[in-house]
């Protein structure tokens, strides 16, 4: 039987890799709508939208993203915009009658000096990173909207906490992008001046871990996929997100170091450490995903190389 499937931000990074992905499968029928069609943000419209449709399940990639430079900058936005697109998606899901939905939340979740790798339960235990705060405190409000409909409606809404993600369709803004993308952008640029040098943010001792975009959507196809005993009993009512990292991390420093070598470039690095570190630890442990049947596929260094493929095609977004 078929199943009506609604990617919302299905022209995103995590979206069009998510919509690749179910595309494949004969059995689902894909439903979307791009930003200038339907503004998530807008409660009428998207009510109007699932009144239309007919969908069976949502996956919600919609979101306000960006790195830690527009984090700092722009907090109402992503504060705001987060709040609404949220609450209009899984308000409008919960109101037609849809019962499984995925919301993709962050690991900005958790607090900034908590135990490392961390873990699903450290939610709400300590103080947020500040770069990042106001987001954060939307995803999580995003992680307590599923709860709160699953416990008192009996839905099936999950969620997942993304570690930092990178790859094709990502966003190659100098400043609002993540660092991934940022550094392929500016290593690039600099061997094509051949710029003696490149500035990396920060000191370059922060620790990241860094999940491929498709390994990010096998992951949420795969949490969407398990029996609905089968993820109540790996997770708990009020603690019910999964974490979905790649196991290990590395600093900025090196991260940086294989940036160059990916891209060729054999120019000095330097650190600016007026830029902010954000959190300086952020490993995930992704246990509880891993025991249910999932594991990521591509490593940092073959990553690189078709993310570094991807910008040298892509045209460059303006945000
Ligand atoms: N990238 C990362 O490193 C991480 C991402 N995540 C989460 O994963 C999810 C996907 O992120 P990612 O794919 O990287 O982000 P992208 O910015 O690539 O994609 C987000 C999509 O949402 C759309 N969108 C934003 N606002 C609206 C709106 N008001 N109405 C309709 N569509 C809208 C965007 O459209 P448009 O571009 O036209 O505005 C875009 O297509 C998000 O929930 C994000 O928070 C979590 C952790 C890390
Ligand atoms: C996914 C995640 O993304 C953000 O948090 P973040 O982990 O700090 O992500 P980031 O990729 O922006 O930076 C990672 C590290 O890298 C350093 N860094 C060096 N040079 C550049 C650089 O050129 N650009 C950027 N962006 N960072 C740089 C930077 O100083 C930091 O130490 C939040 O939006 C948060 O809400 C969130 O969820």
């Amino acid at each position: 039987m078929t199943r009506k499937v609604f990617v919302a931000g299905h022209r995103g990074m995590v979206g069009s890799a998510i919509s690749r992905l179910l595309a494949k499968d004969k059995n689902i029928e894909l439903i979307t709508a791009a930003h200038s069609e339907l503004d998530l943000t807008s409660q009428k419209d998207v009510h109007e939208f699932f009144a239309e449709h007919t969908i069976d399940d949502v996956y919600l990639a919609a979101a306000k993203v960006g790195g830690i430079h527009a984090n700092n900058t722009y907090p109402a936005d992503f504060i705001y915009q987060n709040l609404l697109i949220e609450t209009n998606v899984i308000g409008a899901a919960h109101a037609v009658g849809v019962q499984k939905l995925l919301f993709l939340g962050s690991s900005c979740i958790y607090p900034r000096s908590v135990e490392q790798p961390m873990r699903e339960s450290a939610l709400l235990t300590g103080v947020l990173e500040a770069t990042n705060e106001p987001y954060a405190i939307a995803k999580i409000a995003g992680i307590k909207l599923c709860e709160s409909f699953n416990r008192q409606f009996e839905r099936d809404y999950r969620s997942v906490m993304p570690t930092n993600l990178y790859g094709p369709g990502d966003n190659y803004h100098p400043e609002n992008s993540h660092v991934i993308p940022a550094l392929l952008r500016r290593f690039h640029e600099a061997k094509n001046l051949e710029a003696p040098e490149v500035v990396v943010w920060g000191s370059g001792k922060p620790r990241r871990e860094f999940l491929f975009v498709e390994d990010m959507a096998s992951a949420c196809i795969h949490v969407m996929s398990l029996e609905r005993n089968v993820y109540e009993a790996n997770t708990q009512g009020m603690c019910s997100h999964i974490n979905v990292g790649y196991g290990s991390d590395v600093t900025i420093g090196e991260l940086a170091f294989a940036i160059a070598k990916t891209v060729k470039y054999s120019g000095s690095i330097i650190f600016d450490s007026s830029r902010p570190d954000g959190t300086m630890r952020k490993l995930m442990s992704s246990e509880r995903l891993f025991s249910m049947g999932w594991s990521p596929s591509t490593d940092l260094e073959e990553g690189l190389v078709i993310a570094y493929e991807d910008f040298l095609n892509s045209p460059l977004r303006e945000v």
